[in-house]
């Protein structure tokens, strides 16, 4: 049941590309592998972090492939991105994920069109039909659409709905919909994944757990094991991380840091993504080698 493994990090893996915009199969096999050995507890292939609106299908797929050869035998779930603002393309896009052997689906609200709360529910219902546990995706800043925790309620009711990736920028919804659902609440806010842990929350998807990720790891263990004080001081440190990575539009912060970490061969993202500016990649290199995270 994927309801049940929806606790702890989840990484939602950068898309490598060379510098002239391909894909980096070797430089994503790196990742993948590195964030593994560190032991996460999860994969995202396909997320906002992994530039989903202007990464190809055929992209999806081999970056699909790689992470559910390298994963191997581990139980880590990987969960492909396979939302639209179109009904029919998501439930393609999810079948097409099920038929790869993807444990799950992140499937983000449809954007944009602004549908009613029964046209997002009864979206997850047909997108549930494809046959692989869904993770829904509330962002609204991104999506122009917020949905109440009752809207939310009703789609963790859904019996395909795994669990929810909430990142409506603070931990309001935690509170809200502690009790109401056994589903997995997870954090998507990188910022609030302490608070988010503390008022109930599973785990996280977050982007910047490619960086120190054996310290967002620790985070969750020690809170796991009731031990909040060491869990808050690891997470402590990596405030600092946390806001430098988000300081510019994600994912470019991640990837000149996974560049300056010699993971990735490039920090090239596709337009209308830009390359981190000088000054923050200069204020990134400062931490990551000073740091003694
Ligand atoms: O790709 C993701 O999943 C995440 N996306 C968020 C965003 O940039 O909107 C950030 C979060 O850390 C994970």
């Amino acid at each position: 049941m994927l309801a049940e493994r929806l606790k702890g990090v989840f990484v939602p893996v950068v898309a490598p590309f060379t510098p002239d915009r391909k894909l980096d199969a070797e430089s994503f096999r790196n990742v993948v592998h590195a964030v593994l050995e560190q032991r996460v507890h999860g994969i995202v292939v396909n997320g906002t972090t992994g530039e989903s609106p202007a990464v190809r299908w055929e992209e999806v797929r081999r970056m699909t492939e790689i992470a559910l050869e390298v994963r191997g035998e581990r139980s880590v779930p990987v969960i492909v991105g396979t939302g639209s603002n179109d009904t029919r393309t998501a439930v393609m896009l999810t079948k097409r994920a099920r038929q790869l052997g993807a444990d799950g689906a992140l499937v983000v609200t449809p954007y944009y069109n602004r549908p009613s709360a029964a046209g997002v529910l009864e979206h997850y219902k047909r997108v549930g039909d494809a046959g692989l546990p869904i993770v829904a995706y509330h962002i609204p800043y991104r999506t122009g659409l917020e949905l109440t925790p009752d809207d939310i309620a009703a789609v963790l009711e859904l019996e395909a709905v795994a669990g929810i990736k909430e990142s409506s920028g603070g931990i309001r919804h935690f509170i809200e919909l502690g009790g109401r659902t056994e589903k997995a609440l997870l954090c998507g806010d990188d910022l609030y994944f302490f608070a988010a842990l503390c008022c109930g929350a599973a785990g996280g998807m977050l982007a910047s757990a490619h960086v120190r990720t054996h310290r967002f790891v620790k985070t969750y263990e020690s809170f796991a094991k009731g031990r909040w004080t060491e869990a808050k001081a690891a997470f402590d440190e990596l405030v600092p991380l946390i806001r430098l990575l988000f300081a510019e539009p994600n994912p470019a912060p991640v990837k000149t840091a996974l560049q300056l970490g010699g993971l990735i061969r490039s920090d090239a993202v596709r337009l209308p993504m830009t390359r981190t500016g000088e000054a923050l990649r200069g204020k990134l290199e400062a931490l990551l080698n000073g740091s003694k995270l």
